[in-house]
Order: C-alpha cells, then sequence, then structure tokens
C-alpha cells in the first residue's frame, strides 16, 4: 500500500515519525512536504495529498499541521477525499470502517508521537464495512456533486 505523506512546518516533527514508522512496516511512501520546519502554508500540502489520493498515485493519505484543522478542511475541498481528523483510536477505526476516509489528519501539536502512531495503525488497518455505510458515503458524493457546479 502506498501513503501519501503531508505537513506543514506546525506537523513537521510528527509527519517524520510517520514516515519511519511506515517506512519500518514496509509501507510505500510518497512525501509532499514539509522538508523543515521553516512556515508553510497548509492549504498547499493539504491539496498535493488531496490530489495524490483522488488520482490514485496513491491508496491513502496522512496530513499533519498544528491542530490537523487547516489541513484536513483544505483537503476536504477536493472531490472525493473525505479526510477525518483523529485523536483517539475508536474515531480512526470508526473513520475507516464507517466513513471510508481516504486521508487520515493529524494534530502534530495535540497528540503525543506515541498516541499519533497507535492512531496510524488502528486507521490503516481498519476497513470500510460498506452495506448502511456505503449508501450514507454515497450521499455524501451526492452532496460533493450537488454543490460542486
Ligand atoms: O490549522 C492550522 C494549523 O494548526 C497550523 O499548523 C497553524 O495555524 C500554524 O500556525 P503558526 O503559523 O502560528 O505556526
Amino acid at each position: 500500500m502506498k501513503i501519501a505523506l503531508g505537513s506543514d512546518h506546525g506537523g513537521f516533527h510528527l509527519k517524520e515519525v510517520i514516515k519511519e514508522y511506515l517506512k519500518d512496516k514496509n509501507y510505500e511512501i510518497e512525501d509532499f512536504g514539509a522538508y523543515d520546519t521553516s512556515s508553510i502554508d497548509y492549504p498547499e500540502i493539504g491539496e498535493k495529498v488531496a490530489i495524490a489520493v483522488k488520482d490514485s498515485v496513491a491508496d491513502k493519505g496522512i496530513i499533519v499541521c498544528g491542530t490537523g484543522l487547516g489541513i484536513s478542511i483544505s483537503a476536504n475541498k477536493v472531490p472525493g477525499i473525505r479526510a477525518a481528523l483523529v485523536s483517539d483510536t475508536f474515531s480512526a477505526k470508526m473513520s475507516r470502517a464507517h466513513n471510508d476516509a481516504n486521508i487520515l489528519a493529524l494534530g502534530g501539536r495535540v497528540l503525543g508521537d506515541d498516541l499519533a502512531l497507535e492512531i496510524v495503525e488502528a486507521w490503516l488497518n481498519t476497513e470500510f464495512e460498506g452495506g448502511r455505510h456505503g449508501i450514507r458515503v454515497d450521499k455524501i458524493k451526492d452532496l460533493e456533486n450537488k454543490y460542486n457546479k
């Protein structure tokens, strides 16, 4: 599985921690930056990761900013993206099982490294359940079509 990674400066440290963790687990990685702690605006990186997932360059994405808020809001502007901002393992699992989230968003100034990695592990190892949840995700797609004309 290929994972697109991205952060702003506020998420740089955690993004690097996640990158090393995923490499150790033999995931294929594409890193869309930030590449250091210089200030960079989160919409630029959120868009790059979102496009990689939308275009199937990557199977899933993980994005990090200070809170995870700005970068998830940005990524969710790209049609087909369901970026879930998560701070606990239960929500991580549910965002996959019920919402088929294709991007995980984390707050680098919110989470400790260990909890963040537990969340990543839970998120990557939970499958979408489909069924009634598929009907609801289809309705999210209907909303995109309705308002993105
Ligand atoms: O939602 C936005 C993110 O948390 C940003 O990482 C944060 O706003 C960056 O703030 P600053 O430019 O003060 O480091």
